[in-house]
């Protein structure tokens, strides 16, 4: 049984058709990557599996639950680690996890509310008020609320969004152990290292449409060049070498040019096409594709 099946979903806000068919499914214990560009429709997936969003057509099941149909099953399975930083500023840290405790039900959660708290470093906030606490702190409520119910599921809408870095190595130390002990996690966000670093497979949205959908080994061979990063003297490039300048090329300005590479042999042979003409090589880089390559040669595709 698939941890989420997502099948055919439709949603429009009035005339915008914010997804169409979407449809995958993520495995027990993946560490999935739901990626798009702003307004792609990531949210408004999230938000129809968490059941807060209705779709036009289509479902999604959690664990094998419709959202709809077995709605307050379906919902216990998942922990939703929202975008938006929403909280009653009345509430202390402790108060505001027992409140969430019980949503689902769970009287005497304080044990495990403290084994969160201590993992996401929050212990020494668990009796200040949430009105009190940083962006980052509130951040790390967040996380904690979406954990109250040991979900089976978890998902993180841009969890490191505006976050510092001793929180970012936190959080991910916590979602690692969580996902090596078997739960499932997805992941959307802006910062495409933490998505390389962390998710074994990816979803790529655009315009509300799967636009890729693969291993992250797979779409980091499928369709990225590596790059030959050369700091040339004061003379252009020989014109047999301009055919391999690569589309994402920015800096000719400061003499520096960036070449396609498909093979190593390919560096040799521009090396002494270069020295052919005595231009002296200042700089030179070898950078091989990452999901950032990727991802903007995929949303850059006419195709779709
Ligand atoms: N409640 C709503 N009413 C009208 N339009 C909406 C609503 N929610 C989202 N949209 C629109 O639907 C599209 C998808 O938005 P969504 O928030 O799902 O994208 P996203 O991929 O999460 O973007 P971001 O990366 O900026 O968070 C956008 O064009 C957005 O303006």
């Amino acid at each position: 049984m698939s941890a989420i099946d997502i099948c055919q979903i439709n949603k429009s806000y009035r005339s915008l058709h914010a997804l169409k068919d979407v449809s995958f499914s993520v495995e027990e214990g993946e560490f999935f990557g739901l990626l798009g560009p702003n307004g792609a429709g990531k949210t408004t997936l999230i938000s129809i599996m968490a059941g807060l969003v209705r779709a036009d057509s289509g479902h999604i099941r959690i664990s094998g639950f419709d959202v709809i149909d077995d709605y307050r099953t379906a919902r216990k399975k998942l922990g939703v680690v929202p975008q938006e930083l929403v909280f009653d500023p009345f509430f202390t840290v402790r108060e505001t996890l027992r409140l969430q405790s019980g949503y689902f039900g769970l009287k005497n959660n304080d044990d495990w509310i403290d084994e969160i708290m201590s993992n996401l470093d929050l212990a020494d906030k668990a009796d200040v008020n949430m009105r009190a606490l940083s962006g980052g702190m509130k951040r790390r409520v967040l996380v904690a609320q979406a954990l109250v119910h040991k979900p089976p599921v978890i998902v993180l809408d841009e969890p490191t969004a505006g976050v510092d870095v001793e929180l970012r190595q936190t959080l991910w130390q916590f979602i690692g152990r969580l996902n090596r002990e078997g739960h499932t996690i997805v992941l959307t966000t802006h910062y495409l290292e933490e998505a390389q670093n962390w998710c074994n497979r990816i979803a790529m949205l655009k315009n509300g449409r799967v636009v890729a959908l693969d291993t992250t080994e797979a779409l980091l061979h499928r369709v990225a060049e590596s790059q030959l990063i050369l700091q040339l003297d004061d003379r252009d490039l020989p014109d047999s070498l301009k055919p391999l300048v690569s589309q994402y090329d920015i800096g000719h300005t400061s003499r520096t040019w960036t070449l396609r590479i498909s093979h190593f042999t390919d560096i040799e042979k521009i090396l002494s096409e270069l020295r052919k003409y005595h231009i002296v090589v200042n700089d030179l880089q070898f950078r091989q594709p990452d999901l950032e390559d990727v991802f903007l040669q995929i949303m850059d595709s006419r195709l779709n």
